[in-house]
């Protein structure tokens, strides 16, 4: 079992925003000319809630995480971040891509990528080599990578890649961690630790989640209210109350079944594909 420290004497960053209003969407619809991705979305999200976004391809879940990240313009609506407008780059928002495998000749090492997250976007204004050398030894630490922190990242499996991944968000401490799929493609082992590190920033921190997945299952545990988006449509609560029959119907237009077994959700006959809102038994 790996052991971890807790990223707690990292330099100063924000404040803790334990049950502070983070993020707050109101009338929000993004359409892409004609098509209506989602619509009147209202959503406000507190310092250490955890939401998980779920919903079929296509359904504008990555789209709503470019929306936060200040890239994508809402056709109609407001989104505040922190009571701001959104800004491409804040270091309020710490973002997990969806994960795409390293070419195994890259020379970028698991080090490099943290740094990136730390100075990468303060052009021109790089910070002090040893303040900055002990932040990426400490975020690599947080999440268990400090071993591999000088291989390439080419070399690294799936899931030792996703925890520098997660060392490189969190390395502005930011208010809002964003996850773009973090899981996909990693086995159960690490789909757990990934989820666990970002279930344990937001306790430890008080940063709001925004999860992106296909899968609830994984992180089941962890979840405080599902936004799940389909057909142009969305419905936002607990999940138990959007993990059922009736709204995934709804959502979708057509006959949906959850079925909740052994505390895990299965969700059979969802057009398009059979692999979102649940994962088979
Ligand atoms: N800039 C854009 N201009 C026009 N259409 C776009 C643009 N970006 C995305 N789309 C379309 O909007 C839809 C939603 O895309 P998005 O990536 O948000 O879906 P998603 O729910 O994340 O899907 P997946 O589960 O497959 O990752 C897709 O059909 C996509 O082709």
């Amino acid at each position: 079992m790996t052991e971890y420290t807790a990223v707690t004497d990292v330099e100063p960053g924000h404040d803790d925003v334990s049950g502070k209003t983070v993020l707050s969407l109101r009338d929000a619809t993004l359409a892409y000319g004609r098509r209506v991705l989602w619509r009147d979305l209202d959503l406000d999200l507190r310092g250490g809630e955890f939401v998980a976004v779920l919903g079929p391809n296509g359904s504008g879940k990555t789209s709503l995480l470019r929306v936060l990240l200040g890239q994508q313009p809402l056709s109609a609506g407001t989104l505040l971040i922190d009571g701001r407008p959104p800004r491409r780059g804040s270091d309020l928002i710490g973002y997990i891509p969806q994960h795409r495998s390293v070419a195994a000749h890259t020379p970028l090492r698991a080090r490099d990528l943290v740094r990136l997250g730390i100075d990468g976007h303060r052009w021109g204004l790089p910070l002090a080599g040893g303040r900055v050398r002990r932040r990426v030894e400490e975020l690599l630490a947080a999440v268990g990578a400090a071993a591999y922190a000088d291989l390439p990242l080419g070399l690294l499996s799936g899931g030792e890649q996703q925890r520098v991944r997660v060392a490189q968000a969190l390395a502005t401490d930011p208010i809002l961690l964003l996850c773009d799929e973090p899981l996909l493609s990693l086995d159960l082992n690490h789909q757990r630790a990934v989820a666990a590190l970002v279930d344990r920033r937001r306790r430890e921190h008080g940063t709001a989640v925004v999860f992106v997945t296909h899968e609830i299952n994984p992180i089941l545990q962890y979840v405080d209210r599902v936004l799940y988006l389909a057909e142009g449509r969305f419905r936002i609560g607990p999940p138990e109350e959007v993990m059922t029959s009736a709204v995934l119907s709804e959502l979708y237009g057509s006959p949906v079944e959850v079925i909740r077994a052994q505390g895990r959700f299965v969700v059979v006959g969802a057009p398009g594909s059979d692999d979102h809102g649940g994962e088979t038994p």
